[in-house]
């Protein structure tokens, strides 16, 4: 259980210029920064724009190439996305404005216990250690009728009229982000062999989660991690990280940074879509590593199914050489799980899975109890 720690506020205004930094914020030996900067990873490009232009060819190459990087590593850049570069500055521009703010301004919107919304600090009170170096604020988006507004209310209702234009521009920036993952969802389902609506019609009803994460200047970048080793436990992220660098994701047994490109989306399959393939495609492990001069953002947006979807692969990737992995689940009851019981790492989905089984063992039990 993740205990209610007597919190302490990360400032990040204040403590960047420390030269120490908490022990709460010291990674262990096997965890820590690589003592050298890694190799980045080669990763191609998948032309979106050739995928959406309907030329075989460049069909045939986008979902050669996502094949292959989903079976080994689930990571992979999107480029000729058509998503306005204006739309990304402003939302870059935005999330300097708001994080910019002193921390009583900032705390307006701070995450609730178990609430996956609202303003963090480092979560100083949800872990006693392995703290992560950054603040985020997070917030939902569904494209669902009645909260189709639903970021641009957030924003109005939680942190005033003063981040309105920032609302709207988060607004207009999830809408593009549900539109590329659909895209996306279409490129996935032919390479799985599903066909190109399937995920696409599993995801048209979503309710996802947008990050903004602001890792500031850290003293002793070696010692800590702006964010710990983990797979998304949601279905698709569409990452966007400025000019610093800092991503770093975990291929044939080492680390690999990605080398920033302002024009690429990062695009990485989560927990829930790798059940959703019944394993076929692996969640990507990544981390984020700080630096000591200059702060980094990075926009992340978590596709994740309507509540009320069952997390169950299509029959067609079902077989006695590959049968089922993981038992049908439904993305709330994972979430709660990351938001209450267990810390992201690049364990979730299994700790997950032994969780929902001891569960229905304990209730089994206690019902054979009631029973006798
Ligand atoms: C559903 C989520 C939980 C986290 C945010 C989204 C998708 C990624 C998860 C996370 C980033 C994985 C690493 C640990 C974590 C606690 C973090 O560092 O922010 C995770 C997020 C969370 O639980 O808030
Ligand atoms: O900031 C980054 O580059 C990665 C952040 C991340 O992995 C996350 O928010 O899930
Ligand atoms: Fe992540």
């Amino acid at each position: 259980m993740l205990s209610q720690l007597k919190p302490f506020s990360f400032d990040a205004s204040i403590l960047q210029h420390h030269s120490h930094i908490p022990p709460q914020f010291m990674w262990p030996e096997e965890e820590k920064p690589c003592p050298e900067p890694p190799p980045s990873l080669d990763v191609p490009p998948i032309d979106l724009g050739g995928f959406l232009s309907g030329d075989p060819e460049a069909i045939s190459n986008a979902t050669r190439l996502v094949d292959q990087a989903c079976r080994k590593h689930g990571f992979f850049l999107i480029v000729n996305h058509g998503i306005d570069m204006n739309l990304i500055e402003e939302a870059h521009k935005g999330t300097n404005f708001y994080f910019g703010m002193p921390l009583e301004e900032k705390e307006r919107a701070l995450r609730k216990p178990g609430d996956h919304c609202g303003y963090a600090s480092s979560f100083t009170n949800r872990f006693s250690s392995k703290l992560p170096w950054k603040e985020t604020l997070s917030f939902r988006y569904s494209n669902e009728g009645h909260l189709s507004s639903v970021v641009e209310q957030y924003f109005w209702d939680v942190m005033g009229a003063n981040y309105a234009s920032f609302g709207r521009i988060c607004q207009k920036y999830c809408e593009a982000m549900n539109t590329l993952c659909l895209n996306v969802m279409e490129i996935l389902g032919i390479s799985l062999r599903v066909g190109a609506t399937y995920f696409r019609e599993f995801f048209e009803g979503n309710d996802s989660i947008m990050r903004l994460n602001y890792y500031p200047p850290c003293r002793k970048p070696d010692l800590a991690l702006g964010t710990g080793p983990h797979c998304d436990p949601t279905s698709l992220t569409i990452l966007h990280q400025d000019d610093v660098g800092g991503l770093e994701v975990y291929v044939d047994e080492k680390w690999h940074s990605i080398t920033p490109n302002p024009q690429a989306f990062v695009v990485n399959i989560g927990d829930t879509f790798m059940a959703l393939s019944n394993g076929i495609y692996k969640g990507c492990l990544h981390r984020a590593v700080v630096n000591s001069a200059t702060p980094r953002k990075s926009l992340a947006f978590f596709l994740c199914p309507r509540m009320d979807k069952i997390v169950r692969p299509p029959k067609q990737l079902v077989s006695e050489g590959n049968p089922r992995i993981y038992p049908d689940f439904t993305w709330p009851a994972l979430l709660e799980f990351t938001q209450k019981h267990y810390r992201s790492d690049m364990k979730t989905l299994e700790s997950f899975v032994n969780w929902l089984q001891q569960r229905s063992t304990k209730s089994s039990e206690h019902y054979l109890q009631v029973e006798e």
